[in-house]
């Protein structure tokens, strides 16, 4: 049975008791029923935005539906994935790099989500890249778009199924730290969870086995050697050098961006660039077994000073992402074509 309608089932039963429990009409410590009647409406009206939240947080995707959609796509495709890759806003055009591909509309895929956010195209493509095969997501889902977080990166355990062992996330981003610049891209060595601080993570409820481990570690969820070879590319790609950065990125709900004072906040946290996403992708990657590599492409300055004008538009961060488009495909191109050497080395061995 489907986990979600099982958590669902759960939590309609926790909501009915303060219902069926509640004596109609009668005296209780001296208030007249029809205050009992308010505080039992207002109870009920508690219980309802309660299950809500729950249903909102809880898990989505048990192991038979993320198969179900792994099977639908593996039987539409001979391409077999060892990469996915997931595209930030404006970094659509990593997927118009692969070759010989199978793309398939996010609406046409069962029990997938569709995605709402403009620079977001919505479809999800096989291909090949320096070689390698490769699953894109040209998309992502936003947990502001009213998805939980497990159903947010539900896509990912999706990568995995297909047989992807690596994940390469993307990302548009906000700087935090005052050394980074509009245009510059940021490899991820770390991130803050901060919705995991307050509780909400993509592996709430039940935990599968089959998807990975109940607890996991999370100090090297950005993997050291693809990172190295990232910042080694960048002495060979010319232009790359001078706008590679490294740092720890931070996920915060969204839409709204920050105010003065969270910005302030996340920079005393340590957090070098804020995003709404990407987070619960790596988590949800390593609670699978997946290698992560990630960065973020730098659209904007937060807002750091009341005297500072604002100028957050998500329309210009995109544009962003298009002027940087060379530099990012032969970045991603480059540390794509290292699974290839490293899966033949495996082989030989
Ligand atoms: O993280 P990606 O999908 O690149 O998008 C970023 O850009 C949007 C804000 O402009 C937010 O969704 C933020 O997370
Ligand atoms: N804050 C949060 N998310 C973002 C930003 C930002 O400044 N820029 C792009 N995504």
């Amino acid at each position: 049975m489907n986990r979600a309608a099982t958590v669902n089932e759960v939590s309609n039963g926790q909501q009915q008791q303060p219902n069926k429990t509640k004596p109609s009409g009668k005296r209780i410590n001296g208030l007249s029923s029809s205050v009992q009647d308010i505080a039992g409406l207002l109870l009920f009206c508690f219980s309802c935005f309660l299950s809500l939240t729950n249903t909102n947080l809880a898990s989505y995707g048990s192991f038979e539906m993320v198969q179900e959609i792994a099977t639908y796509l593996l039987d539409r495709t001979r391409i077999r994935p060892q990469c996915g890759i997931i595209c930030g806003s404006g970094l659509g055009c990593l997927a118009e790099q692969l070759t010989d591909v199978d793309s398939f509309d996010y609406e046409t895929i069962p029990h997938f989500p569709v995605s709402t956010v403009p620079g977001h195209v919505g479809r999800l493509v096989f291909g090949y890249l320096a070689g390698v095969p490769v699953l894109c997501m040209q998309g992502r889902f936003h947990y502001y778009e009213g998805y939980s977080l497990a159903k947010c990166s539900m896509p990912v355990r999706v990568m995995r199924l297909v047989g992807c062992t690596h994940l390469i996330a993307t990302n548009a981003a906000g700087a935090i730290n005052n050394n980074f610049h509009v245009g510059d891209i940021m490899l991820i060595k770390d991130h803050i969870n901060l919705m995991g601080f307050a509780g909400n993570c993509p592996l709430l409820g039940p935990n599968d086995d089959r998807f990975g481990p109940r607890f996991l570690g999370m100090a090297k969820a950005y993997d050291p050697g693809m990172l190295q070879v990232a910042k080694d590319t960048a002495k060979h790609v010319p232009g790359l050098g001078s706008i590679l950065r490294e740092g720890v990125y931070c996920c915060v709900g969204g839409p709204n961006f920050e105010t003065v004072a969270e910005g302030r906040l996340l920079s005393l946290l340590g957090v070098d660039a804020i995003g709404m996403s990407t987070v619960h992708e790596i988590i949800t990657a390593r609670h699978c077994g997946m290698t992560c590599f990630a960065f973020s492409l730098i659209t904007n300055m937060c807002t750091m000073s009341y005297e500072e004008e604002e100028e957050h538009c998500h329309e210009t961060f995109v544009d962003v992402g298009r002027q940087l488009e060379g530099r990012i495909c032969e970045l991603v191109t480059r540390v794509v074509g290292t699974i290839r050497s490293e899966a033949n080395g495996r082989k030989k061995e």
